[in-house]
């Protein structure tokens, strides 16, 4: 039998990515170690760590649209008001916010993208985006060490620390609202958990097939760190220790 010549496959269009990038929210407690996790989760990836908007004042280091944009609660009203934010909320006292153009061209383009964001705002990216949106919740071993940590890294005014362990305490029993819960006791271990959660995750987007060995293995530590592993007497346990 002979195959009549075919012309050159249709090429692929090649501007479209391969995958859609994940959206993965990381919330927990003001103090509770999500920039200082995040840093090394994220050291030597190309991920789109999304920098939101803030009407609250910048701490000594924080740089102007790395650690946030800096604006008046005027100019945040009126991009909310326009519509520009995936979510937004308001946290003890000042406003934060997610702009959406940069995380849509992100995904598009099939970058995985990263929130750091509080409770409110994560319900609303993940009533927005329903599974898309990969919810990580950060919890302290306790709230003594909270505490410490907030103290110890000496931002906030004893009256800020005592309110933010005031919202910690509420934040921490919305656990069960997130996919995952990682500890951050550990901080080695914690951000392996991270990473075996991206992993996983961007598992999910192929069938089971065509996953390595350490797709495996990354889907197999990430079922360990899903929410429902949490009864409520831990997360009890947690709060009152
Ligand atoms: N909803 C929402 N929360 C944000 C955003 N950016 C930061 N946050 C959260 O606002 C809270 C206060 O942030 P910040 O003032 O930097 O305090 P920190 O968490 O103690 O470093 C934290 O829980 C942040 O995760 C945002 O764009 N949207
Ligand atoms: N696993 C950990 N063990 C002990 N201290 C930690 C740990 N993770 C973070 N910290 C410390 O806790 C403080 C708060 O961390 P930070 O990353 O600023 O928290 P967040 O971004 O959640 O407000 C910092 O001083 C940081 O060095």
């Amino acid at each position: 039998m002979t195959f009549d010549q075919v012309d050159s496959p249709v090429p692929l269009p090649t501007d479209r990515p391969a995958r859609r990038g994940l959206l993965i929210v990381i919330t927990g407690a003001s103090g509770v170690g999500k920039g200082t996790l995040r840093e090394r989760w994220l050291a030597g990836q190309n991920v789109f760590y999304s920098t939101s908007w803030t009407t609250r004042g910048a701490r000594p280091g924080e740089q102007e649209g790395v650690d946030y944009v800096f604006v008046s609660p005027e100019v945040f009203a009126e991009k909310a008001q326009a519509d520009g934010f995936l979510e937004h909320a308001t946290f003890v006292g000042h406003h934060y916010g997610t702009p959406i153009e940069p995380i849509e061209a992100a995904l598009a383009r099939g970058q995985d993208v990263v929130l750091e964001i509080e409770v409110e705002g994560a319900m609303q990216v993940k009533a927005r985006l329903g599974e898309e949106a990969i919810l990580v919740f950060i919890m302290p071993p306790s709230l003594t060490e909270l505490r410490r940590r907030l103290e110890g890294r000496a931002t906030e005014t004893p009256e800020r620390i005592e309110k933010r362990l005031l919202r910690a305490r509420d934040e921490i029993m919305h656990a069960h609202a997130f996919r995952y819960v990682v500890v951050n006791d550990d901080l080695s271990r914690a951000v392996e958990e991270l990473l075996a959660v991206q992993r996983a995750e961007r598992a999910a987007q192929l069938p089971p097939q065509a996953w390595s060995a350490e797709d495996h293995a990354a889907v197999a530590a990430a079922a360990q760190v899903r929410s429902d592993h949490l009864s409520p007497e831990q997360l009890a346990r947690v709060v009152e220790s």
